[in-house]
């Protein structure tokens, strides 16, 4: 079988600066984080520093925990980010609100030792993408990997982000296992010199070809 392709995400970006040299490898995804417990957290004085950038055909990625949808709201129509990554308990109904406004969702789901697909049928209508994460102390940027195999032989019926303490070298095992249905890898503190820092080294193996 030959190697997927897999699309890039960069999570937790903030830094003007080391924004501006990523988006040099263009990435298909970055990500900013708007939870206020995480080491990541993007200020809105930032993201407005942001917006002078040109990111081309980088996709920003607005990454919320349980936030309420008329924020999320208020923050896509200032213009900070084109779809939102979900990683607390939404409801079905929460997020209903938020594709009526036209928000494309990425909706995140932790996996553990084992993973109960039956998770999956509420959001199935209403995600466009979904993603895997390990399960851990926060609801994100753990830094740690899950087993892949638990999702091997899962019916995944939208194309979904693997995530979880992914590293450079995972890439490549990512595209030799070829989990139907997955799209992308989604990136972050594996490749930091400090939370929100991403190191450009690892961003350029990444993203060279
Ligand atoms: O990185 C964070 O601080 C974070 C906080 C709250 C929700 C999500 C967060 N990050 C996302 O978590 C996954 C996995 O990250 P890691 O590779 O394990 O560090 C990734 O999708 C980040 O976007």
């Amino acid at each position: 079988m030959l190697p997927v392709k897999l699309k890039i995400k960069i999570c937790g970006m903030r830094d003007f600066e080391n924004v501006k040299n990523v988006l040099k490898h263009q990435p298909d995804y970055m990500g900013f984080i708007f939870y206020e417990k995480s080491q990541r957290i993007v200020t809105e004085e930032q993201m407005d520093k942001l917006l002078n950038l040109n990111f081309g055909a980088t996709k920003r990625v607005g990454v919320f925990v349980n936030e309420s949808p008329d924020r999320i709201i208020e923050l896509f129509e200032k213009g900070y980010f084109d779809l939102i990554q979900l990683h607390g308990d939404e409801s079905p109904e929460d997020i209903i609100k938020l594709k009526y406004e036209g928000i494309e969702i990425i909706k995140v789901f932790s996996v553990g030792e084992y993973f109960d697909p039956a998770i999956l049928k509420k959001y199935e209508q209403i995600a466009d993408y979904f993603l895997f994460d390990t399960k851990g102390l926060n609801p994100g940027g753990n830094g740690v990997k899950f087993n892949w195999n638990v999702l091997q032989g899962v019916k995944i019926s939208k194309p979904f982000f693997l995530s979880g303490g992914l590293e450079v070298s995972d890439l490549k095992l990512a595209q030799l296992m070829g989990i139907d249905n997955m799209i992308a890898l989604d990136y972050n503190s594996k490749i930091e010199l400090l939370p929100g820092l991403k190191d450009l080294d690892e961003v350029e193996k990444l993203l060279k070809d």
